[in-house]
């Protein structure tokens, strides 16, 4: 089993991959493609060079990742489990407090510790990387340099952690989904216990119309459907159009599920169904 995440290894992505994996009944140990970025990994998803990909959607600090969610709206692809994971930040160098002079490390990470940076390195430039783990093997090249990444990349590639834990928020988690391509066939048992899996879908309207948001969701309330979250993201047409990213509880399998979208289909211009998949609570 192939399975592409954002490299190189030590990412909190392959973290999360290793979590599926081992939480999935696979026979077969994961073989990993790293990349340099998320549409990377949903392309090598899409033309089959992997069987899954491991992205990250959403952050319990920073939100939702947005170039994931674009991804999703523009490949055909259908999400086959969620994995959440802690995050620890940490600030890793070679070098010592006192040589810093360049902090690098993915954009999310950084937002994520936007607090400490401005109190204890207000005036040291922040560089952005593809990955933490990317920034973990630069920092490995000069004294000045230091990472924000994990405990794994500080093992990884020798470097010391010179401050633990530094992220504006003790409950850091990041949601990652795990996607295939949707016309790939899955081999992987799915949980039979509905009230265990979630929904994803992606809704857009034709014009924006007053009472619009409130039809959609009236078909979630009418069926008593536990909605997860709902989130506009522009469409890219126009200022002030927007998609709509809805997650919810329970299985396209579920009929009360099925009549719910088949009823939401007939308000709406587009709807896309990115699938249902077991919860990680
Ligand atoms: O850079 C990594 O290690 C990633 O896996 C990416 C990513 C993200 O894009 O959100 C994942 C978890 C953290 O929130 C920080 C970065």
């Amino acid at each position: 089993m192939i399975v592409g995440v954002l490299g190189p290894a030590g990412s909190y992505s392959e973290k999360a991959a290793k979590k599926w994996a081992k939480k999935m009944e696979h026979t077969d140990v994961p073989v990993f493609n790293y990349y340099e970025d998320i549409t990377d990994t949903f392309s090598a998803v899409v033309n089959k060079t992997v069987d899954y990909g491991v992205v990250p959607v959403e952050n319990s600090i920073e939100g939702s990742v947005g170039i994931t969610l674009d991804q999703l709206f523009e490949n055909e692809i259908t999400i086959t489990s969620e994995i959440v994971v802690p995050i620890e930040h940490c600030l890793l160098s070679k070098g010592s407090l006192s040589d810093i002079k360049i902090i690098l490390s993915h954009p999310q990470a950084l937002a994520q510790c936007r607090n400490f940076l401005k109190t204890h390195f207000k005036n040291t430039e922040l560089r952005t990387t593809g990955s933490t783990s990317h920034a973990a093997t630069l920092a490995t090249e000069f004294d000045e340099m230091a990472a924000i990444a994990s405990r794994s990349s500080a093992e990884m590639y020798g470097l010391k952690i010179l401050i633990p834990n530094i992220q504006d928020h003790n409950e850091n988690y990041t949601r990652f989904l795990v996607i295939k391509s949707k016309y790939k066939t899955s081999n992987i048992k799915s949980i039979p216990t509905e009230h265990l899996y979630k929904t994803s879908i992606i809704v857009y309207l034709d014009q924006n119309r007053p009472g619009a948001l409130y039809e959609i969701l009236e078909e979630f309330a009418k069926k008593e459907i536990n909605l997860t979250k709902i989130e506009s993201r522009p469409s890219k047409k126009a200022l002030g159009d927007y998609l709509f990213y809805i997650d919810f509880e329970g299985s396209i399998q579920d009929e009360t599920i099925k009549s719910a979208l088949d009823n939401l289909g007939r308000k709406v211009k587009m709807l896309k169904n990115l699938g249902s998949y077991p919860k990680d609570n």
